[in-house]
């Protein structure tokens, strides 16, 4: 029985990694698989991972139909692998779902449930309502205090912002006066309180925190 399934995570805790990895072994096994992303970090038409392996991969679009996208294949698909799936549509999770009942083919989706602001995209809430399972990753990103990280935070030079676009792509690890992200444990993204203010928090009590840049 097909399965629509949801792996999901904080940013950089493995997905796009587990992606390739469950391509390369339903590949090896003679399945036929299609790739898309949508927005990832290494640019258009492609699905990256932070260990260094990068595929081609089909580009989600605002206009693409999955549906029609899939069954216009001339050959027949085993499975698809949607990465970055927090930037599809509903209807487009809807889409994949009906591929799952009606075509008997499998989808696994990789995507980050929640945004900066803690609320949920609205394509990773669709999958956490339509999948078969929502599976989280095993391997944890740590919050600076070494504790599971939870939540995204998006930062500018180290200090979390809380306003702006739901969607802005980027990294861990971002130059200075650019957007990037660090991933906290809730404690922490309640309080605001990224390695680099804990670091400044801790010199000025007198108990300097010896955390890596
Ligand atoms: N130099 C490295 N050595 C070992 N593991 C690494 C290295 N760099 C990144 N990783 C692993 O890769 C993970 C990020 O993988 P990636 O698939 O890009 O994450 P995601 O798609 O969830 O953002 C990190 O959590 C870490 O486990
Ligand atoms: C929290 C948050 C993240 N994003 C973007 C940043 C990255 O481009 C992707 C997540 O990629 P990853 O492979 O899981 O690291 O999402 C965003 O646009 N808005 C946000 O609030």
């Amino acid at each position: 029985m097909a399965e629509l399934v949801f792996f999901s995570g904080t940013m950089d805790c493995g997905k796009s990694t587990l992606a390739l990895q469950l391509d390369h072994n339903h590949a090896a096994r003679g399945r036929r698989g299609l790739i898309f992303s949508r927005d990832d970090r290494a640019g258009s038409d492609r699905l990256s991972s932070r260990l260094g392996l990068e595929v081609v991969a089909r580009e989600v679009r605002d206009d693409t139909d999955f549906w029609a996208l899939v069954t216009a294949e001339p050959d027949p698909v085993d499975y698809l692998v949607c990465d970055e799936a927090q930037f599809y549509s509903p209807a487009q999770v809807e889409q994949l779902a009906r591929l799952v009942d009606e075509t008997e083919i499998d989808v696994f989706a990789f995507g980050i449930t929640a945004d900066f602001r803690t609320r949920l995209f609205p394509g990773s809430a669709r999958l956490v309502e339509l999948a078969d399972r929502v599976e989280v990753l095993q391997v944890e990103s740590l919050c600076w205090c070494g504790r599971r990280a939870t939540h995204n935070a998006r930062t500018v030079d180290g200090r979390m912002v809380v306003e702006g676009d739901q969607v802005v792509v980027g990294d861990v690890r971002a130059g200075s006066g650019v957007i990037g992200y660090e991933v906290l444990c809730r404690r922490h993204h309640m309080r605001r309180m990224t390695t680099v203010v804990a670091r400044k928090q801790a010199a000025e009590d007198g108990f300097p925190l010896d955390l890596p840049r």
